[in-house]
């Protein structure tokens, strides 16, 4: 039988405490997080609940309402969409719940990231999810402001038809046999229209500090058999390029199959675990 002490009285005792995890959304990202919490993959961390607006089988945790999932969890992982971090983000900060953030599209609302900027006693964090070089870039930052930054985001077509479309968008992303650009714009307004497509932009945003000046290309690609995310980014002390190309998620090819393990590496820091690349 395993003993569980209490948080403080484990630190007291030299252990580490346990986290307490709450997966909300359960699908392409939500399911590898929380099996693998369930099957111990993480040592530090527990998966306690799983909340989701479809009802589930199967899943290895109880499904639960949010209040009840705060109820038995210290940290909760937001993997359902830009929706829930809008409308129930500064919930779990306020009752006290950390909470790791994929959505991070849902920021770009200015208003939006103060609320939940000044939420708390919780703490917010976020993944970087399908992109890297994010922690050279807000490193970076330490030398003075980057000059330009630019993403370039490449996916199959069908993943980035969106409702608000004209028909003859609709109909050149149905029958491209090449690239086609369908959105030009910042991390402030790409991501509010390819809400499960481009949090990346966001993502992005958040290492170099400001939305406005992230310049963004979307591009529907009959080619991209793997999701394409280029970031470049030059300022007085140097120039980057960070080019990724991921294998799509079977089930939901909007979502690169890494995320998830995006995901499991931001917890495995988020729980205290020695041997991390910061
Ligand atoms: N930061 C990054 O690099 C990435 C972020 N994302 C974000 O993660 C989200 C989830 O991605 P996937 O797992 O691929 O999506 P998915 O569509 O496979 O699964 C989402 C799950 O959340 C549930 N859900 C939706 N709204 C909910 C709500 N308000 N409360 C509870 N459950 C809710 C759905 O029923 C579904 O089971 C995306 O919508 C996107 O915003 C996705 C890919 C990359
Ligand atoms: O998974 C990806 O490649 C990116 C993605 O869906 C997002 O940024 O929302």
């Amino acid at each position: 039988m395993t003993t569980t002490l209490p948080q403080a009285a484990a630190a007291a005792a030299g252990h580490r405490p346990v986290r307490d995890v709450a997966v909300v959304g359960w699908g392409a990202i939500g399911r590898v997080v929380g099996t693998a919490l369930a099957e111990g993959a993480l040592p530090g961390a527990r998966l306690t609940r799983v909340v989701d607006n479809r009802p589930l089988h199967g899943a290895p945790a109880p499904q639960a309402d949010l209040a009840e999932a705060l109820a038995h969890c210290d940290l909760v992982v937001e993997a359902a969409g830009q929706g829930f971090v809008r409308d129930l983000g500064t919930t779990v900060l306020t009752s006290g719940t950390d909470l790791l953030i994929a959505s991070t599209g849902a920021l770009t609302d200015p208003e939006l990231a103060r609320e939940i900027a000044e939420a708390g006693p919780g703490r917010v964090y976020y993944t970087g999810g399908a992109v890297g070089g994010l922690d050279l870039l807000q490193a970076v930052r330490g030398l003075g402001d980057l000059t330009r930054v630019r993403l370039t985001t490449a996916k199959l077509p069908a993943t980035l038809h969106q409702p608000w479309m004209d028909a003859e968008l609709t109909e050149r992303l149905r029958t491209a046999t090449g690239p086609v650009e369908v959105m030009r714009g910042t991390a402030r307004d790409v991501p509010a229209r390819f809400p499960r497509s481009t949090n990346v932009a966001a993502t992005v945003a958040l290492a170099v500090g400001d939305p406005d000046r992230v310049e963004v290309r979307v591009v529907a690609d009959p080619g991209a058999t793997l999701t394409r995310h280029v970031v470049e980014a030059e300022g007085p002390h140097g120039h980057y390029r960070f080019e990724v190309n991921h294998a799509p998620d079977a089930a939901n090819p909007a979502t690169s199959q890494v995320v998830p393990h995006a995901v499991l590496r931001s917890l495995a820091a988020l729980t205290g675990r020695g041997g991390q690349i910061l």
